[in-house]
């Protein structure tokens, strides 16, 4: 059990206000203090919470993101609010965490209606009025212990449904000063403790008043708070000066001598100057700095595999307030994982659909505007910047997602050029990645993803090709590091693994890395996805160029690609002629009218290759559809599809058996990626299937909400989907980001915190509520669909 308040510690003067993190040293005093809020005296015998309310420094429950109970961790408990500091909101973050600390433990002193206390315990009711939301006055350190003790039964950390604690735990109510206690009752609850302290502690508080409204809050809302407050924090990141010493390091490095490693495009020479002098004025870093070839063939890419290393990403000017000069700052960017420190390119756009819900739209925009450095530096959007990524691409959506970022900023100064540059970039991208060899087939007119590139990719777990290489090292009776490094200086010449990497690079640029669907194979693929997604560049270029360019975007000489002369100027109808172009090319050689739906087209064996994939829906999403097809597509496609955790990447039957010999793939059937989710809702929108869009997010935010009310906040990178208990827990491949956390889940992971967000806008306000309930998606829909639903 825990022990009452704090002793008394002398020397805290009245008429005071107060640091937060003293909050253990003023407690006893704040008894006598006559204390100030922005000027005003706040009486002992009246509730401070209430003197504040009508002063309207406290809200709340109105804006999640601002003062009150739900203030994100580092405001509730840090110390941002310096006294010294002028900045309004500072203030009022002072004065915030101020009532809540201070104003509870005045009561303790004298109760709260202003008469002194008589010792011991009061009246229940003036503890916990039922009117007045409670909240506990705590010990971080010795309630943190006694937690973990009691209930993290299997020691991980987490409070969990696989925990065999009492699951409850008593704590000492604010308004008794600690002396009165309440129970804190279930997983949920206590897991919520468990992360509040594991904050607290973290910004070093030693006693806090916790809101109870933080350990009960309805989980739809936590979850999506925490994506808002939270977890885009986490996983916002820049490449500059001032962090190259940690995201210049490598976690992939396996070299005898890891160290920060920056390569600058040709094109940037600021950036290469703005480096080297780093690397100057620090030595100890150790940065070394090295500018890129303006010709980057597979050659020198593969020559960079002991020499990992960041790409640079574009950079603002600002000046330097220590000494007035000039000088460059990384815009920010959101990462898809807490491992990560680079820029991916699709995890990228999903993330944006969830900032822009947000609000966080420079963020976005930000986004947007390194992928034109990235085209128009590496020639592509990156797979993600650092060097072994650098002749291979993802999944494209830059024109949707600077479409969105720019009806979102369309009444902003500027806004136009930032949607013709992203136009401009995205133009040429089209023409010298996707339309140009090696991934165009010319025959069909089709897309493939064919990335060039030489030897065994570096970054995959080491392990990750042991089965496949072994029996070509025993071949030449070499070790296994012997033989790779044999292949890759190319001493041992072995085309079958030429052939094997050329399609395991294209199922990386895929994004879909990895699946039995694209295994030796994807290479010779013109996917659905990719097509589908063309297919949008296309119309989006096209209604782009019409609508907001009045027909006529002239092309500036740095853009110009191919054939095209200075003075170039892009209409929309030769646009319109290619997607037209693509949309038979598509229903010829994609479209099966038997099964009803999209599949991949294998130009080489000129067939179509009949895995089922999910993918199948972005046809919707693109609208590449016609009405006929959509309709087909969700009467024959979307059943085989839908678990109970909403899509599934393949169908089990595509996916064949798996074994010790043929492990699971992690693109696979059982599991669902939050992109799958995302597009798919979007295309069923967008044909009008709303309640079917309604029921698939309701599936996934289910699945979701209740890891994360279950398994303490969990978030991970992708779902079993087919797992009604645990479908967090993902044993296949790369292993599953996000879930080894130490207390509290700090980031999430950046598509499935979209997903959430985007999700959340596409079901209704019953379902909502639902959700936040838990009710399962079959009982929820056995109700609805009897319209007998009462909420
Ligand atoms: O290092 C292994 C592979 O990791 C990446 O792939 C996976 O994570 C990415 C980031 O979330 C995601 O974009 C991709 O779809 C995932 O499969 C990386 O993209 C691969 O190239 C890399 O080999
Ligand atoms: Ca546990």
């Amino acid at each position: 059990m825990e022990s009452g308040p704090h002793a008394p510690e002398p020397g805290t003067s009245p008429s005071t206000i107060v640091h937060p993190q003293r909050l253990e040293q003023v407690v006893p005093a704040l008894a006598k203090a006559s204390l100030q809020v922005d000027g005003i005296p706040v009486n002992s015998s009246v509730d401070t919470d209430d003197k504040l309310r009508t002063v309207g420094v406290l809200r709340y429950n109105t804006s999640h993101d601002s003062l009150h109970e739900f203030a994100p961790a580092h405001i509730y408990y840090g110390d941002e609010h310096d006294i010294g500091s002028t900045a309004k909101g500072a203030i009022r973050s002072k004065v915030r965490t101020y009532s809540t600390s201070a104003a509870i433990p005045i009561g303790a002193e004298t109760g709260i209606d202003g008469q002194p206390k008589s010792g011991g315990r009061r009246r229940a009711s003036y503890d916990e009025p039922a009117s007045v939301p409670r909240k506990f006055f705590i010990n971080v350190v010795q309630t943190l212990q006694s937690l973990l003790e009691s209930e993290d039964t299997d020691g991980n950390y987490q409070i969990t449904i696989d925990d065999g604690g009492p699951k409850t735990l008593s704590l000492g109510t604010a308004n008794s000063g600690g002396y009165n206690r309440a129970d804190i009752r279930g997983t949920y609850m206590l897991s919520n403790l468990l992360q509040e302290l594991t904050y607290a502690k973290q910004f070093g508080r030693r006693y806090i008043v916790l809101d109870e409204a933080r350990l009960n809050e309805n989980p739809v809302d936590r979850l999506s708070r925490l994506i808002r407050t939270s977890f885009w924090d986490g996983l916002t990141r820049r490449i500059d000066a001032s962090v190259i010493e940690v995201v210049g390091f490598d976690p992939k490095d396996r070299t005898g001598d890891p160290r920060p490693r920056i390569y600058v495009p040709i094109g940037a020479p600021e950036q290469l100057e703005y480096y080297q002098k780093v690397a100057r004025d620090r030595p100890d870093l150790r940065l070394e700095v090295i500018q890129l070839p303006k010709d980057i063939t597979a050659d020198y890419v593969k020559s960079l595999n002991d020499k990992p290393g960041l790409l640079a990403l574009a950079m603002d000017k600002e000046i330097d307030p220590s000494t007035g000069a000039e000088t460059l700052i990384g815009k920010p960017f959101v990462v898809p994982g807490g491992r990560f420190n680079e820029l991916y390119g699709w995890d990228s756009y999903m993330e944006s659909l969830g900032l822009l819900i947000d609000n966080k739209i420079e963020l976005a925009k930000s986004m947007v505007e390194h992928f034109c450095f990235c085209i128009q530096h590496y020639g592509k959007i990156l797979n993600a910047n650092r060097s072994y990524y650098l002749s291979r691409s993802q999944p494209p959506f830059l024109t949707d997602m600077a479409l969105r970022v720019y009806e979102r900023i369309r009444h902003e100064p500027g806004s136009k050029e930032f949607l013709r540059e992203a136009l401009l970039a995205a133009m040429k991208e089209y023409h010298t990645v996707w339309m140009a060899e090696p991934r165009v087939d010319k025959v069909t007119g089709l897309s493939r993803y064919r990335p060039d590139g030489k030897g065994i990719p570096p970054e995959t777990e080491a392990s990750h090709f042991e089965h496949l290489l072994q029996p070509f090292a025993d071949k030449h009776d070499m070790t296994f590091d012997e033989f790779q490094e044999a292949y890759n200086n190319g001493t041992v010449l072995e085309p079958e693994l030429d052939e094997y990497f050329l399609h395991d690079r294209a199922v990386r640029e895929s994004g879909h890395d990895t699946s039995y669907r694209l295994e030796r194979i994807c290479g010779n693929l013109a996917t659905i996805d990719l097509n589908s997604l063309i297919y949008k560049y296309e119309a989006d270029i096209s209604k782009t160029i019409r609508t907001v360019f009045g027909d006529k975007l002239p092309v500036p000489d740095e853009w110009l690609v191919g054939d095209q002369k200075p003075g170039h100027v892009e209409s929309s109808a030769l646009w319109d002629r290619r997607l037209r172009k693509r949309k038979m090319a598509m229903d010829k050689y994609m479209w099966n009218p038997e099964k009803g739906f999209f599949f991949d087209y294998d130009t080489v064996a000129q067939k179509q290759h009949f895995y089922e994939t999910a993918t199948t829906f972005w046809a919707m999403w693109a609208g590449a559809a016609s009405p006929g097809q959509a309709r087909s597509m969700v009467e024959r496609a979307l059943p085989k599809f839908e678990m109970l955790g909403g899509l599934v990447a393949g169908t089990e039957e595509s996916r064949g058996v798996v074994g010790i010999d043929r492990p699971n793939r992690q693109w696979d059937y059982p599991y669902g990626w939050a992109p799958q989710q995302i597009l798919a809702w979007g295309g069923l929108q967008r044909y009008g299937f709303d309640q079917e869009a309604e029921r698939l997010a309701y599936r996934w935010l289910f699945m979701m909400t209740k890891a994360f009310f279950d398994y303490n906040g969990v978030v991970v990178e992708k779902y079993d989907v087919t797992r009604p208990i645990d479908p967090h827990r993902v044993d296949a491949e790369y292993g599953n980001q996000g879930l080894d956390f130490k207390g509290v889940a700090r980031e999430g992971f950046g598509w499935v915190n979209a997903s959430y967000q985007v999700g959340l806008q596409i079901i209704n306000s019953h379902m909502r509520r639902a959700l936040g309930a838990l009710t399962p998606p079959e009982t929820f829909s056995n109700v609805y669909d009897r319209d007998e639903m009462v909420f």
